[in-house]
């Protein structure tokens, strides 16, 4: 990937009256899917609620429902029971209101529009004038370390980048709430590090609300103020983690190194250990 530099990090202090505002409020929520042969139980009693400026990590074993979880506070999914709020909203009122943006697994750009053009379409569907569609796009093109590439296409991008692309397009609204589904987990590890490092700080410069899935434990621990571990399907919350009490926020690479962030890594093993069955 070539060496597009970070932009510099500007810290936003949080707020001085901070008390902590709810921006995802989950109470009991059950999903079931109903498929023609027998019901999938995905997701059980799930309740969790994460504040203005968290940064909450979603692990588990796969298909315990972290995706589902996800798109239920997109309005994407119903659930069967339980309620959720997004800002003090139904899921589909906030997302009328376009409260959060998502990135998914794959990064989904047009291959035939620029990466400028690809992260200035959300604008495009919202009637923004061109001015500022360009404008918007630029901003949150350096603020993923992309400025200079705002020409060129998809393809011609690494997948590291593309999918810095897709983040791009994920805040060209300016959304409160960022849901971010796996986004680098088919990337190679040197340029996962690099990205978790540029999130971090895209995070602590925007003091975003961001709810991100992973599998790998040393990602969750790395970026999350707070961890939740799932338990296979049906997902039911095992353990709440709360890393900022000995991370510091600013985090850098070797932070992984210090037995404070492997005490942590290794609680999330032993909750993803309690809760895994080993039948095949
Ligand atoms: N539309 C659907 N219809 C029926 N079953 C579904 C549907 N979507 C997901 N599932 C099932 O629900 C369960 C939870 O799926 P989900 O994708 O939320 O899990 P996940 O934890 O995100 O998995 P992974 O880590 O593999 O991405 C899985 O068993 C999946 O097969």
């Amino acid at each position: 990937m070539p060496a597009a530099q970070p932009a510099p990090l500007t810290l936003v202090p949080p707020a001085a009256d901070a008390a902590p505002r709810t921006i995802v409020d989950v109470r009991n929520l059950t999903l079931t899917y109903q498929t023609t042969d027998q019901p999938v139980y995905a997701l059980s009693d799930v309740s969790l609620s994460i504040s203005k400026g968290d940064f909450i990590s979603l692990i588990g074993p796969s298909g315990c429902g972290k995706t589902t979880l996800m798109r239920v506070v997109a309005d994407l999914e119903q659930p069967t029971s339980g309620e959720v709020t997004v800002n003090g909203m139904t899921p589909e009122q906030a997302r009328l209101k376009r409260a959060y943006g998502y990135v998914f697994q794959a990064p989904a750009l047009y291959p035939w529009r620029t990466v400028e053009r690809n992260v200035m379409l959300p604008l495009e569907i919202m009637g923004l004038p061109r001015a500022e569609r360009q404008q918007r796009a630029r901003e949150q093109l350096d603020l993923v370390g992309l400025s200079g590439f705002e020409r060129k296409f998809p393809w011609q991008l690494s997948g590291g980048m593309q999918q810095r692309v897709s983040i791009a397009r994920a805040l060209a609204f300016n959304p409160d709430l960022l849901l971010m589904d796996e986004p680098f987990g088919a990337l190679d590890e040197i340029t996962r590090d690099h990205l978790n490092l540029q999130l971090t700080r895209l995070w602590l410069g925007t003091r975003k609300t961001c709810i991100f899935v992973t599998h790998s434990i040393a990602e969750a621990v790395f970026l999350s103020t707070r961890i939740v571990v799932m338990s296979p399907r049906p997902g039911r919350i095992l353990d709440v983690i709360d890393c900022d009490r000995d991370l510091p926020r600013e985090r850098t690479l070797d932070i992984r190194e210090s037995p404070e962030f492997q005490r942590i890594a290794h609680r999330v093993r032993e909750g993803l250990m309690e809760g895994h069955s080993y039948d095949d």
